[in-house]
C-alpha cells in the first residue's frame, strides 16, 4: 500500500487537500445544525421572539446547504482522483506486465495477472475514493461529535466514551481474523480465473472429447471453494454492522435514561438531550463507516501487495555489458554455441546446441513432441536465458542487446498465435506503423491475398477476437503475413505451415524466397516436405541433436530423420524426390 500512497497518489495530493478541505468544511456544517437546533429549544424558543427564531432557523438553512454543496464538490473530487490515480496504476501495471519475461509470467501466472490487472485495481480505486470521503467525514464527525457532547453535557459523554473502546476492540479483532481470509480468497480467485480462462478457450476440444461433466465437476469444485472462502470472510465481517448497531442502541438508551435523570433534576435541558441524542448518532455512525473502511483495508492492501509485486518484479533477464569483440563472428547471422538449458534446473530441455546461420540462410528444426523445438525458439528470443553457452546474433551476445532492439529483427509465427478483434490490416500492422504497400506483400506472399479479396471490406475487413470468423489455414495466413510485413532479418516460423496444405505451403516458401531473399529462416516443422530444401536441418530428440546438416546426408546418417521422411513420403522418398 506505501507504493500505492507515497507514488501514485502522490501528484493528487494538491487536490486531495483541496478535497479534505471541502469535505471538512461540509462535515464541520453538518456537525454544527445539531448545536444550534439546541440552542433554538432551549434558549431562542422560551424568548417568544419570532426573529431570533428566523435568524437561528436562516443559520440552520444556510450550515445544511453549505454543508451539502461542499459534501458534493468533495464527492465528486474524490471520485475523479480516485479514477485518474487507478488509470496510472493501470496503465503502469500493463506497461511492465507486457514486458514480462516468459520466466516472470510463468512465476506470477496468467490468470493471476488478470486479475491484478482487473479486480486488484478495481479495488484500489474503491479505497481512494472511501479514503477520501469516509476517512476524512468520519474523524472529524468522530472527535468533534466528541468534543460538542462533553461541551454540552460531560456526565453524558461519559456514555459514549464507555461504549467507543469496546466498539473498537470489536472492530480491531474482526479485522484481525478477516485480513488473511480475504488474501486467501483473492488467491481462490486467482484460480478460479484460470479454471474458466481453459473452459472456454478449449470448449471445442472439452465437447469433442466430451469431457463437459468432468469440467463441469472441476468448475463446481473451485467455484464452491471460492464461495466458501468468500462466505467464510464475509461471515466474519457481517459481526460488525450488527455488534454496531447494539452498541448504538445500548448507548441511546443509556443517554435517555440518564438525561431524564438530568431533566428532572434540574442539571440538563431537554434541547440538550435531543442535540446529544443526533449526536450520539452521528458519532455511532462515524465509527461504523470508519469499521467499514477498517473492514476494506486488508481486502485493499492485499490487492495493492499484488498489484506491488508484478510493478516490482524483477526481470532476470538482465541486459549485459557488451565489451566490443574485435573476434566476433559477424559473418554468421544466428549462433548457437553449445547451449544448454533446463526449465526446472533439473532436467535439460536442451542438450549442447550448437549451428550457425548466414544471412539469407534457412535452417529446418524437426523432432518429435517435446523435443525441445520451441524451447530453442524461446531460447533465440530470449524468452528465457540459456544455462550455459551463448546464442548471438551477427557476433552479438543477445544478452547484451536491448530487448526491443533484439526482438525488432524477428517475424515470428507461433503455435497458437493471437488474432485480435481488430481489421485483418490492423492485425497484420499490429501498431507498428507499416506501410501500407509492406501489409499488401506480407499478404501475397502469405498466401493470403484471395481470401482476403474475397472479404467485403478487403483487408479492412473487422476479424472477431481469436479470428474466430476464419478458418484453420485463414488465420495461420494471417499470422505468417503479420511476421513478414516488417521485412524482418530473421523469420521465425513454429509450426506455422501445419495448417496450410502442401501445395499452399510449397508456394509460401516459394514466395519468401523470392521476396524475403536476405532473411534467414528457422522453420519448425512437424513435415519433412517443409523444410528438405533448407540449407540446414536441426533434428532434436530429447533436446539433443541427433542429426545437423541437408536433406540428402541426414537421409544416409540420420536413422531417426530417414524414419519420419519414410513415413511422411513413403520410402522411394530420397534426395531426387519430387516435390509435393
Ligand atoms: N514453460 C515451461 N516450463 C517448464 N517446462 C516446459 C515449458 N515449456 C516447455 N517445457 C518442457 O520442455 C520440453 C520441450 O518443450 P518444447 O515446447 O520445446 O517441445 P517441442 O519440440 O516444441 O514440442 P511440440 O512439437 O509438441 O511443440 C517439454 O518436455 C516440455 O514439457
Amino acid at each position: 500500500m506505501k507504493k500505492i500512497i507515497t507514488e501514485y497518489l502522490k501528484p493528487f495530493y494538491g487536490r486531495m487537500a483541496i478535497g479534505v478541505f471541502f469535505k471538512f468544511t461540509g462535515s464541520i456544517m453538518d456537525l454544527i445544525i445539531p448545536s444550534i437546533l439546541a440552542l433554538i429549544i432551549d434558549q431562542v424558543i422560551p424568548l417568544n421572539q419570532k426573529a431570533p427564531i428566523f435568524y437561528w432557523g436562516g443559520v440552520m438553512v444556510i450550515c445544511a446547504i453549505v454543508g451539502m454543496v461542499f459534501n458534493i464538490i468533495a464527492n465528486r473530487m474524490a471520485a475523479r482522483v480516485a479514477s485518474d490515480a487507478t488509470e496510472i496504476i493501470r496503465h503502469d501495471l500493463f506497461a511492465r506486465v507486457i514486458y514480462f519475461s516468459n520466466h516472470q509470467m510463468d512465476t506470477l501466472t496468467k490468470p493471476s495477472v488478470i486479475s491484478r490487472l482487473t479486480a486488484d485495481t478495481y479495488i484500489i480505486h474503491q479505497m481512494i475514493i472511501r479514503i477520501q470521503r469516509l476517512g476524512v467525514r468520519a474523524p472529524i464527525m468522530l472527535v468533534g461529535g466528541i468534543i460538542i457532547t462533553m461541551t454540552l453535557d460531560p456526565g453524558l459523554a461519559m456514555v459514549l466514551i464507555g461504549i467507543m473502546p469496546v466498539m473498537m476492540l470489536i472492530i480491531i479483532l474482526v479485522s484481525r481474523k478477516s485480513m488473511p481470509l480475504f488474501a486467501g480468497l483473492q488467491q481462490a480467485l486467482d484460480g478460479f480465473v484460470r479454471v474458466v480462462r481453459e473452459d472456454i478457450n478449449g470448449i471445442r476440444v472439452i465437447k469433442a472429447l466430451s469431457k463437459t461433466d468432468y469440467e463441469k465437476n472441476r468448475f463446481d469444485t473451485i467455484n464452491t471453494d471460492v464461495v466458501n472462502r468468500e462466505k467464510k470472510a464475509r461471515m466474519t465481517v457481517a459481526v460488525i454492522s450488527p455488534a454496531m448497531n447494539i452498541c448504538l442502541n445500548l448507548g441511546l438508551v443509556s443517554v435517555v435514561v440518564v438525561g431524564a435523570y438530568g431533566v428532572n433534576n434540574g442539571t440538563s435541558e431537554v434541547g440538550i438531550i435531543l442535540a446529544f441524542m443526533t449526536y450520539f448518532t452521528i458519532i455511532l455512525h462515524a465509527v461504523l463507516a470508519l469499521s467499514k473502511l477498517f473492514e476494506m483495508w486488508p481486502k485493499a492492501t492485499a490487492s495493492a501487495d499484488r498489484i506491488t509485486q508484478a510493478l516490482d518484479s524483477v526481470d532476470a533477464l538482465a541486459v549485459l555489458e557488451w565489451p566490443e569483440d574485435p573476434e566476433a563472428d559477424a559473418a554468421n547471422l544466428v549462433k548457437f554455441d553449445n547451449v544448454t538449458f533446463s526449465y526446472n534446473k533439473e532436467e535439460p530441455n536442451l542438450t549442447n546446441i550448437s549451428f550457425t546461420l548466414k544471412k539469407g540462410e534457412t535452417l529446418g528444426i524437426i523432432g518429435e513432441t517435446g523435443a525441445g523445438k520451441t524451447t530453442l525458439l524461446n531460447l533465440l528470443m530470449r524468452l528465457y536465458d540459456v544455462d550455459e553457452g551463448k546464442i548471438s546474433i551477427a557476433g552479438r551476445d543477445i544478452r547484451s542487446m536491448d530487448p526491443r532492439e533484439l526482438h525488432q529483427k524477428f517475424g515470428v509465427v507461433f503455435q497458437n498465435d493471437m488474432i485480435f478483434e481488430a481489421t485483418i490490416e490492423e492485425n497484420i500492422d499490429l501498431g507498428r506503423n507499416l506501410s501500407k504497400e509492406a501489409i499488401k506483400k506480407a499478404i501475397v506472399c502469405a498466401g493470403a491475398k484471395a481470401f482476403v479479396d474475397e472479404k467485403a471490406d478487403k483487408s479492412g475487413e473487422q476479424l472477431t477476437i481469436k479470428g474466430a470468423n476464419l478458418s484453420g489455414g485463414q488465420k495461420q495466413r494471417i499470422l505468417i503475413a503479420r511476421a513478414l510485413a516488417a521485412s524482418p532479418e530473421i523469420l521465425v516460423l513454429d509450426d506455422a505451415s501445419s495448417a496450410l496444405d502442401y501445395q499452399t505451403d510449397a508456394v509460401f516458401r516459394k514466395a519468401i524466397k523470392e521476396n524475403f531473399g536476405d532473411t534467414t529462416i528457422i522453420i519448425v516443422a512437424q513435415r519433412i516436405s517443409s523444410i528438405r530444401h533448407a540449407d540446414h536441418i536441426l533434428v532434436l530428440e530429447d533436446g539433443v541433436a541427433i542429426g545437423y546438416g541437408k536433406h540428402k546426408h541426414l537421409m544416409k546418417s540420420c536413422e531417426i530423420y530417414r524414419e519420419i521422411s519414410h513415413s511422411q513420403m513413403g520410402v522411394s522418398s530420397d534426395a531426387t524426390i519430387t516435390e509435393i
